[in-house]
Order: structure tokens, then C-alpha cells, then sequence
């Protein structure tokens, strides 16, 4: 390829200049090779008989023709004369070069540059001169070139020149090796290299055509063992079959080490939707699953969840929209073919070298694959991205050098138009019809228009980050509507925290609720710990069966034994985790009836040591342990009043339900929980995230600002799959993702994503879910049944942050000490202030801890702003 010699070197320079349209240079390409033509012709046919009488310093003929034979008229005559008497013989050199010109400018659209003339002007003086210095063959034309075989310029240059100065010899080899780097000037190429590379490839051809007919021979053969009516395996599939076509130049390629030849780029426009399928496959999925439902239902208890939606039916695909495909303009590849162009011919201006790959259009962004010439460091690409954008007037523009898993370089570029990927696309999608995944959710459609359903059962938890207004909210209801299509509300409970009040309003009749969706930040620490409670006693259902997790569980051989409905015992009585609105003035937890007796109550220590329940009189119709301690023989109040020892206490019976269904926690904001307390949450967070994949418990979180301490490296530490939408900056990106790429992200539902197990990112157009859809897709789902809330969250929530009895601690509260111990013996000092800054406390928490280490008589007591004193050794 000519392109290095006919590419400006001056870097300054090509910043400034114009791409020229592949037209210029295809018209460009035609006038040159017109001109060769012309040319060639004129001076083959040149005959000086043609001149014109008026012709000045030529050799007229003496015989003139009345018409002139020369191809290209009388004016071809003159030409040829004028040009034979300047070059003589080097003539010829002009229309080759003229032809290769037009070439250049026809197949690689390069701008003919200076060095192109220089070199050109030296291959003709140089080539004029030697063939005047010659003297291998006798020149005998005097009537077309009177001044010698190499016209007047020979005579000159080699004649007069160089003769006297170097002698015959000196002349004729400076003359050659003038001669050589002409050519190298026009050409680009170096004489050895373009002599190497042709002899490479007639040896290609050949051996090519060697391991052809040995193919073919083999094909034959088999095809002759083949039984009589058998298809002939290769030769059925064609002589031009992909696969035997690969085959064969993989073994052209494994045994004689040729150079790789890539592979002719094609456009592939991921946007024109799959046509539905008639029936999914989803449909036997809940078919079946339904009769499995109605068989347990039959042993299950009336106000069980598996009874109450026995007859559940899931929300048809048609309530969600399907865009009118008119809405959809293919692609124009001329377009797209010019635009790629335009990337490889600016590069070029940079001495990039690189061909042309894939074009694959995608929902919101196309990738322009380019492939890099051998020992062009991709680097180089990377760093032209500002004169890249430029070039194409991209509003944003991302190179991936190279793409993951390719051996091209990818350049995305934003489209003008975007195509809206509908929800119902992706959940008709065989991926998510397929049932394989546990808990489906829908993502989007990466730029190849791949589905990208990931499964949250495999994440087990997600982080969905992006600034305001680049599609997280229409992300998280793509997901919830995902899972309303997939699960029934005895399937699958959802949690939602909703800090904004605006995102999850919707859903707030929904019967997969666990509980009510939750708005006040206070109360969303009650809720995780709800969770975290249910988390435990789920384990404890699991040692008890003796199954190893969630699915061994759901999937264990059941009898239909259902134990005492003594409620959540051993959980309620390990002080550790069942701490759930602890405190009288706490945020009442109170169980609705009818899962009353299946969920673990929130217990508190009391001052006599034994655990209660939080607001006793809130609990629907037995305090259970009062029920136990009755038949032993204690009070209601937990005291032995018998003169003897005292029994051992009856541990009341862990109830193993039927099964478990799936808890999908949500959080949308996490910045607003993180600034009411920021420890806890976080604390909460960690455990559910650490522990709960086995129970069966998923996490998702949203946030809209992407901070260090918000996104903190214990939460990211434990949420390795995440999603990010766009950001403002390359440090955002960092937060969510621990590398910059968000910050290219062009919006409005572009993301990446980065699925569990893997460390390559993936760019993707996220799923569309209007209001609508999710209106009418919560109304169908509303109408079968009431939410049924495993434990309702009192709004008495001022207190919340000393929500303990005046005096007692919690194990939690002693771990905050020994954390508050530590900092005093560091600081050598002892203030609200600094606890509350050191361990992101509110003031309320912070100074009850302070007030704790004074009864403990730590530290003294406060004087205004000062420090405290502190009383004992540390
Ligand atoms: N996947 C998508 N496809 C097409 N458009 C989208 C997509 N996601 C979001 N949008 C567009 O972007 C707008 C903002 O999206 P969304 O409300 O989800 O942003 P957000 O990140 O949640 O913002 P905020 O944090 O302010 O709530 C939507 O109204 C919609 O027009």
C-alpha cells in the first residue's frame, strides 16, 4: 500500500487540514488515469509525420500526413513531440506514474502529497539522464528525439552535468540510486520489500492452490467411502462454506507461518428487532410450575402465601408495548462506510496505519472496528481521541484498544438517532424464555444486539450507579418488572427502600411486597435489619433440614411436615441479629396476621436480662414465648416463680415452612441512607451482602451519587456486579467500576455493565420500561391479591437513633464502645465531635456513647465544648 509515502509526515500540518470526501478522490482518481491514457496512447502511436507545420524546434517530417494517425489527434502529435524531445525515452515513466497516482487516489483515497511530485520529478530526470548515459543500446531516432535517447533533460542533467563531475560510471550509479528513491518517494514502498512481497505471494498462491486440491482430492475420497444415500460432508456444504474456507486457511496459515489476512469487514445492524416467537417457552416454565404450586398447596396452611396465590397468574407479555417496527430506519452502510473512511484516512494523516474491520450499529452507539497495521502500538490510536472526534463531529467518542477478546481496535461513536430497546423484546428473548437463569432480569442489549439477561441469583447483589437522569430508575423497574413476569408474590418478596418517595410509590399495593416500601431513610435501617433477622433464621431453618443453602432447601424431598407454628425462636432469643426496632420508643415492628406466627418478632434485652419483645401489645395474638414460659411454670414477665431451681427453659420450635421464597432487596438512593447513619447502614449492608446469597437474599442498590463515601470500599468490596450509567467525571467512574469509562457513557439508559466472574466490561443499551407498561403491569398483578407484609414499620421514627432503654447496651452498642475506646486512647481525648466524625455517627448516637463510657466511669463528665477528661489508664 502507498500510504506512508503519499501520507503527510507533518503532524502539525494534518491537525489543520481538511478530510476530503471519498468522492474528490475518486473523481481525482478517474482524471489521472484519463491522463495516463491519453497519454500512453499519444506516445505509442507518436509518428513525427503528425506534427503540425507552425510546431517550433521539432523535426518536422518532410512528408506530412493531410490526417494525423496519432491516436489522440494532432494534439496528441504535439504532446508526444514536445514531451520525446524533453524526457526522450524517460516519456514512458510519466503515464506509469500517472496511473499509479489515480490507483492510489481510487483505492485508498490518500492525498497525493509533495514528496509524491518530488519523487516522481526525480524517477523522470533520473531515468532521462541514464538512458543518456547508456551505452548498451544504440539510439537511433533522431526525428523524435534529436538531443539523444534521453531528450533534452538527459542531455542536460546527464550530458553536462554529471559527466564531467563523476565520470560515466559514478553518473550511471548515482543516477540508479536516484533512480530508486524516486521510486520509493511515489511509491511508499521499498523496492526489496515489494520484491520480497511479491515473491511471497505467488508462493501463497501457490501452496494455496497446493492445499486445494489436496481438499478437494480428500473430499472426493470421502465422499466415495460414504454410504450410498449419506449427504457428502464437506462437499454438501458447498466449495465456499465458511467453515471449509476457515479450514483451509487455518491450515495455510498453521503450517507455513503466513501472515494473517483479515477478514472482509461487514455491517451488522443490531437494532432490527427479533420478530416475537408465538409461544414461549416461559409459558411451559410456569406451567409446570403452577402444578407444582397447586400440589403444595394442598398440604399448605390457609393463610400461607403458597394458599393464598395457589391460583395466581402471571401478568401476560402483551400488556408490555412493542414498538410498530416503522419507527426503525435500517442502516445506511454508505453512511456508515464513509464515517469508517473518514476514521482511517484521519489516522492516516497521524502515520496511523490501519484497515478497515466491522461496522456493527448498536441500539445507541455504532463500533467502527479497525484493524492495526503489524507494529503499530494501539496506544497510539488511544491517544487521538480528541482529533478523532473532531474529525467525525462525535459528541462523544470511545476507543477500546483493543475491542476484549478481538484483535481489532474499537471506536464507538454515539448515534444521532437512538433506538429504544422495549422491555417485552428482551423478555421474549430465548434467554430469559429459556428458564435457565434462576432469577432473570433483563439488562439490555450490548452494541452486537446481543440480550443481556443477567441472572441476580449468580450476582448475588448489584450496584446500579449513574448521575441524574442517565437511566437508573427506568434500570431498576426494568428489572422489577422483569421479576413481576417471572415470580409470583409467594415466589419472590421484594423489599423496597425508596429514600426519593417518588421512584417505588408505584409499587406500594404490590403483593410481592415483604413489607411496606419504605421512604423514611430512619426506618430503612429497620427494614435491612428485618432483613438480616430473616436471613438468620433462614440459616437456622437450613441447619435444622440439614440442607447446605436456599435451593437445596426449595428442592429438598418435602413431606409435608409442618412443625409447631411456634414463631422464630432460636432467632429470636440469640440477642446477635433480632434486634429489629429494638427499643419501646423504637419504630414498632409489628407482625401483620397472617404471617404473625412464621416471622422471627424483634427482641430486645431487657434490665433483667431476659429478651422481650418490642411492644408486646403490637403483636397480632400470642406472645409465644409468654405461651412456652406459662407451660414451664414462669410469669409473664420471664421470672421463675417456683421455690425450687428453675427448669430449663423450653426452647419453642423453629418453624420450617414449605419453602422459602426469594427476598429481592432495593435501595434507591443510597446516598440518602448513608447520611443519616452511615455506619450502620453500611454495617447492614455488608452482612446482608456477605451472608445472604445462600438464603436466598438479593441486594440492589442505586445511587445517583457516585462518592467514596457513599459507594465505600466495604460495600463495593461486597457487591462485585455492578452497573454503571453516565457520569460527569472519569473519577465517578472510578468509584463505581475502579476504572474511567462512564465519563464517555452518552445517557439516557447507555451503560456499562460488568457481570459477576469477569473483569470485561460491557457497553450496552439498557431496557426501556415506560410508566405506562409498569402501570397497567402493577394493576393486573394488584388484582389478584393484597400485600401481605411480613411486619408492618411503625413511623415513630425520631428516636430511632437512641433507640435502647436508658442504660442497656447491645452488642452492636459494644462494638461502637470498644471502637470509641480505641479512638479515645489514640487521640488522647475524649469529644462527641471527634466519635461522631471518626465513626460517621449522628450527634444522638455519638453522645449516648459518651454518656455510657461516663456511667462506666471512663471519662468524666461534659464541660460545654471542652474534651472530656478521661479517668482511667487506656
Ligand atoms: N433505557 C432507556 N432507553 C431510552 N431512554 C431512556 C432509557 N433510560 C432512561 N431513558 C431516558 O432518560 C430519562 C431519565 O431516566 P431516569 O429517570 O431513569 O434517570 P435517573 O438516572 O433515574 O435520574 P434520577 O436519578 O434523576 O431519577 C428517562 O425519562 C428516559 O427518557
Amino acid at each position: 500500500m502507498p500510504a506512508r509515502a503519499l501520507s503527510r509526515p507533518q503532524r502539525k500540518l494534518s491537525t489543520e487540514q481538511k478530510v476530503e470526501s471519498p468522492h474528490w478522490h475518486a473523481a481525482c482518481g478517474f482524471i489521472f488515469l484519463l491522463i495516463a491514457l491519453f497519454y500512453f496512447l499519444a506516445l505509442i502511436s507518436y509518428d513525427p509525420a503528425d506534427l503540425p507545420a507552425w510546431a517550433p524546434w521539432l523535426p518536422l517530417s518532410d512528408t506530412p500526413t493531410p490526417l494525423a494517425r496519432n491516436l489522440i489527434g494532432r494534439s496528441g502529435a504535439v504532446l508526444a513531440g514536445y514531451t520525446f524531445w524533453m524526457f526522450g525515452g524517460a516519456n514512458y515513466v510519466l503515464p506509469i506514474c500517472f496511473t499509479w497516482f489515480g490507483v492510489c487516489k481510487l483505492t485508498s483515497q490518500m492525498r497525493i502529497t509533495l514528496r509524491a511530485w518530488m519523487g516522481f520529478a526525480l524517477m523522470v530526470t533520473s531515468a532521462a539522464a541514464l538512458l543518456y548515459l547508456q551505452t548498451l543500446w544504440e539510439w537511433d531516432a533522431p526525428q523524435i528525439t534529436p538531443l539523444g535517447a534521453g531528450g533534452g533533460l538527459g542531455y542536460v542533467v546527464g550530458g553536462m552535468l554529471l559527466l564531467g563531475i563523476l565520470g560515466e560510471v559514478g553518473s550511471i550509479i548515482s543516477l540508479g540510486f536516484a533512480y530508486l528513491i524516486g521510486m520509493i518517494f511515489v511509491t511508499g514502498m521499498h523496492p526489496i520489500q515489494v520484491a520480497v512481497h511479491i515473491l511471497k505471494s505467488s508462493r501463497d498462491q501457490f501452496v494455496q492452490y497446493w492445499i486445494n486440491r489436496r481438499l478437494k482430492r480428500e473430499a472426493a475420497e470421502r465422499a466415495a467411502l460414504q454410504p450410498f444415500n449419506a449427504p457428502p460432508a464437506d462437499l454438501s456444504r458447498g466449495k465456499g462454506s465458511a467453515s471449509a474456507t476457515g479450514k483451509r486457511k487455518d491450515l495455510i496459515e498453521t503450517q507455513l507461518d503466513l501472515p494473517p489476512v483479515n477478514p472482509i469487514p461487514k455491517i451488522y445492524d443490531s437494532t432490527v428487532p427479533k420478530t416475537p416467537k408465538p409461544k414461549p417457552l416461559l409459558a411451559e416454565v410456569w406451567q409446570k410450575r403452577q402444578e407444582q404450586k397447586e400440589q403444595r398447596a394442598a398440604f399448605a396452611k390457609p393463610q400461607s402465601l403458597t394458599s393464598l396465590f395457589k391460583n395466581y397468574v402471571m401478568p401476560p407479555l402483551d400488556i408490555l408495548s412493542w414498538p410498530p417496527p416503522t419507527e426503525r430506519d435500517p442502516a445506511d452502510d454508505s453512511q456508515l462506510r464513509e464515517m469508517q473512511n473518514t476514521i482511517i484516512r484521519t489516522l492516516g494523516t497521524f502515520d496511523i496505519k490501519v484497515t478497515a474491520g466491522d461496522i456493527t450499529k448498536g441500539p445507541a452507539i455504532t463500533r467502527f472496528e479497525v484493524y492495526p497495521s503489524d507494529g503499530l502500538r494501539v496506544n497510539r490510536i488511544v491517544n487521538l481521541e480528541a482529533d478523532l472526534a473532531r474529525a467525525t463531529k462525535a459528541e462523544r467518542l470511545n476507543i477500546l484498544a483493543p475491542i476484549p477478546g478481538k484483535d481489532t481496535v474499537g471506536i464507538e461513536l454515539a448515534n444521532r438517532e437512538k433506538i429504544v430497546v422495549p422491555i417485552r423484546e428482551l423478555l421474549e428473548d430465548d434467554a430469559f424464555q429459556s428458564g435457565k437463569a434462576k432469577i432473570p432480569i433483563a439488562l439490555g442489549k450490548d452494541v452486537y444486539g446481543k440480550a443481556i439477561i443477567a441472572d441476580l441469583a449468580s450476582m448475588p447483589h448489584l450496584l446500579v450507579a449513574g448521575a441524574t437522569g442517565s437511566g437508573k430508575s427506568v434500570c431498576i423497574n426494568s428489572i422489577i418488572t422483569s421479576l413481576l413476569c417471572r415470580f409470583a408474590p409467594d415466589e419472590l418478596r421484594f423489599i423496597m427502600i425508596d429514600p426519593k418517595f417518588v421512584e417505588m410509590q408505584g409499587y406500594k399495593d404490590l403483593p410481592h411486597l415483604a413489607l411496606p416500601v419504605v421512604t423514611d431513610p430512619k426506618l430503612s435501617l429497620l427494614a435491612l435489619r428485618w432483613v438480616v433477622n430473616e436471613m438468620e433464621k433462614r440459616y437456622q431453618v437450613f441447619a435444622k433440614e440439614g440442607c447446605r443453602n436456599f435451593d437445596a432447601f426449595n428442592a429438598r424431598k418435602r413431606g409435608g411436615t409442618i412443625t409447631r407454628a411456634a414463631s422464630a425462636a432460636s432467632a429470636a432469643r440469640s440477642s446477635t441479629t433480632s434486634r429489629l426496632g429494638a427499643g419501646a420508643a423504637t419504630a414498632a415492628v409489628a407482625i401483620a396476621p397472617p404471617i404473625s406466627k412464621s416471622s422471627p418478632p424483634p427482641t430486645t434485652s431487657n434490665k433483667r436480662g431476659r429478651d422481650t419483645l418490642p411492644h408486646p401489645d403490637k403483636y397480632d395474638s400470642s406472645n409465644v414465648l409468654d405461651e412456652l414460659d406459662a407451660e414451664d411454670g414462669y410469669s409473664p414477665g420471664g421470672f421463675w416463680e417456683g421455690n425450687s431451681e428453675p427448669p430449663p427453659r423450653k426452647e419453642p420450635e423453629l418453624e420450617v415452612p414449605d419453602t422459602f421464597p426469594y427476598i429481592v432487596v432495593i435501595i434507591d438512593e443510597l446516598a440518602d441512607l448513608m447520611q443519616t447513619a452511615p455506619a450502620d447502614i453500611e454495617g447492614a449492608i455488608q452482612r446482608i451482602t456477605q451472608k445472604a446469597r445462600a438464603a436466598g437474599i438479593h441486594m440492589i442498590v442505586a445511587t445517583q451519587t457516585p462518592r467514596a463515601d457513599v459507594v465505600t470500599g466495604t460495600i463495593k468490596a461486597n457487591i462485585p456486579c455492578r452497573i454503571a450509567f453516565q457520569v460527569s467525571s472519569a473519577l465517578d467512574s472510578r468509584v463505581i467500576m475502579d476504572r474511567k469509562g462512564a465519563d464517555k457513557l452518552v445517557g439516557k439508559g447507555d451503560m456499562l455493565y460488568l457481570p459477576p466472574g469477569t473483569s470485561q466490561l460491557i457497553r450496552a443499551q439498557g431496557t426501556m420500561v415506560t410508566d405506562d407498561e409498569i402501570q397497567q403491569l402493577v394493576d393486573f398483578v394488584c388484582e389478584q391479591g393484597q400485600p401481605v407484609f411480613e411486619a408492618t414499620l411503625g413511623d415513630d421514627s425520631d428516636n430511632w437513633d437512641d433507640d435502647e432503654d436508658e442504660g442497656t447496651t447491645t452488642p452492636e452498642d459494644e462494638a461502637i464502645l470498644e471502637k470509641v475506646l480505641d479512638i479515645i486512647s489514640a487521640e488522647k481525648k475524649a469529644s462527641t465531635s471527634l466519635i461522631q466524625r471518626r465513626l460517621r455517627l449522628g450527634y444522638t448516637r455519638a453522645a449516648r456513647m459518651m454518656d455510657i463510657l461516663e456511667e462506666r466511669g471512663i471519662i468524666g463528665p461534659g464541660e460545654g465544648a471542652k474534651p472530656r477528661e478521661i479517668l482511667v489508664e487506656l
